[in-house]
């Protein structure tokens, strides 16, 4: 492809993201891709990557478009990147929208004049407001401040790179060293990570679904934080577990390591299509404790089993803010209303879940979200609603779940009543958990 046909296939990925606006991008773009196999891998590249920096400065661009009246169309976010973000002259933008088969066409007059209005600024400026300054969306805003206070220009920034890709060694399958070995013979290096015992990361991202060491079950692609809030159920082998939003079942997975295939574990959620991702990614990993359940409206299954269980983890859905290093889409795609809705359903299924866990057992809370209305406010109205439950710091916790290990583990990821991870100051995903014990 030309640099512009290159232009003119972003042009249209991102035309597809704006056509379905609640669609995670990711999801658009393999089905785009699908649908241009003609594209060649290098291209593929280049396209997917330029849309990629679109959207993860999206809200700045968008920024400077409505200073000039003019909306976010995918051509104008492409040209205001190129100039912004890329600082590529007037020139080089114009070449990079011709006319002609195979290209974008060019600029009309109301697109040229905010070309030449954005010629040469910079991309975040003096006297611009905090939110497109700290690339966040509005409602994000007074969260990621109450969250992060002073450190929110390191914060923010932080969560702007794009993320490593992190593994989990899989000990049903072998030692961590054996991972990274076979890894390392199919010429994909690894490092150790600060956290976790059964991490490791690979720094500059590359497709490893087709390694043997994937395919064998030797590992699973899970962020640290992921790994450290399934490390802080503090499982052990015999346990009596739930993991109630499993999903694909990415942390039933790492607790039934913990278990050692012993006990059992059940992964519960309200999505059959998730639950379905599950069965092939056990088999994988060769988890034989873990059974699955499908919640339904009107569900008698935790009434029946009040009181049953050693472990609850709830890994609660949630806004996402964490994870905005990997899916940049979600600053534009999630809305104050989702919000509020998510904050409100978290406290439905906390509430639900309290009685499964025994007396003496652990409710573990966690989101992938930074905002306190999800995290630490949340966890305070639940302890004020249930007066069964105590929090076990993070240093508590995180001392138990490591007497139940073979390998010692470094110092917990922070002090205080519970764990709060960010990219700046631990180079994970943002992530939540508390360790509540419910009462003897
Ligand atoms: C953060 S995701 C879970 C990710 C998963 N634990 C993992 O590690 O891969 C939250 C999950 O909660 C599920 N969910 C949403 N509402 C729920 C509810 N009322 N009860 C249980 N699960 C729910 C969603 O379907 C989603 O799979």
């Amino acid at each position: 492809m030309t640099p512009s046909a290159r232009i003119a296939a972003t042009v249209a990925l991102l035309g597809d993201v704006a056509a379905a606006p609640r669609r995670p991008a990711d999801a658009t773009s393999n089905a785009f891709f699908r649908e241009r196999r003609y594209i060649g891998s290098g291209d593929r590249r280049a396209v997917a990557e330029r849309a990629w920096s679109v959207l993860r400065q999206k809200l700045r661009l968008d920024w400077h478009l409505a200073q000039h009246n003019m909306p976010s169309t995918p051509r104008m976010l492409i040209m205001a990147h190129l100039l912004l973000v890329e600082r590529w002259t007037i020139d080089g933008v114009l070449q990079g929208f011709p006319g002609g088969r195979f290209n974008a066409g060019p600029p009309d007059p109301g697109e040229m004049a905010v070309i030449q209005a954005l010629a040469g600024k910079p991309l975040s400026e003096e006297g611009q407001p905090a939110a497109p300054r700290f690339n966040l969306p509005d409602w994000a805003l007074e969260g990621f401040q109450a969250r992060f206070g002073d450190e929110l220009p390191a914060a923010a920034a932080a969560m702007d790179q794009a993320a490593p890709l992190d593994l989990r060694a899989n000990l049903l399958r072998g030692t961590v060293e054996q991972a990274a070995a076979a890894l390392a013979a199919e010429g994909i290096p690894t490092e150790r990570m600060t956290y976790s015992p059964w991490g490791l990361r690979i720094p500059d991202r590359r497709p490893i679904l087709a390694s043997k060491a994937f395919t064998d079950g030797l590992i699973e692609i899970q962020d640290e934080g992921s790994q450290l809030i399934a490390l802080l159920t503090g499982a052990r082998p015999g346990m009596r577990v739930v993991d109630y939003c499993a999903g694909a079942a990415g942390k039933t997975l790492a607790v039934a390591a913990m278990m050692g295939n012993r006990g059992r574990i059940v992964a519960c959620d309200v999505s059959s299509t998730r639950l379905e991702g599950a069965v092939k990614r056990l088999r994988r990993a060769g988890v034989d404790n873990a059974e699955r359940h499908l919640l339904v409206a009107g569900d008698r299954w935790v009434k029946r089993r009040a009181g049953q269980f050693d472990r609850v983890l709830v890994d609660a859905p949630c806004s996402g803010t964490g994870t905005w290093r990997r899916n940049p889409d979600a600053r534009s795609r999630t809305t104050a209303r989702d919000l509020a809705e998510l904050v409100t359903k978290q406290r439905e299924i906390l509430d639900h879940v309290a009685e499964l866990v025994r007396p003496g057992g652990r409710l573990v809370y966690a989101t992938c979200s930074v905002l306190p209305d999800e995290d630490g406010s949340q966890v305070e109205a639940f302890l004020a609603r249930h007066a069964d439950y105590e929090t076990v710091p993070l240093a508590e916790a995180w001392a138990e779940a490591a007497s139940g290990m073979a390998q010692e583990l470094p110092p917990p990821p922070g002090s205080g009543p519970w764990m709060e991870l960010a990219p700046h100051s631990h180079g994970t995903d943002g992530f939540f958990a508390a360790v509540l014990r419910r009462k003897q």
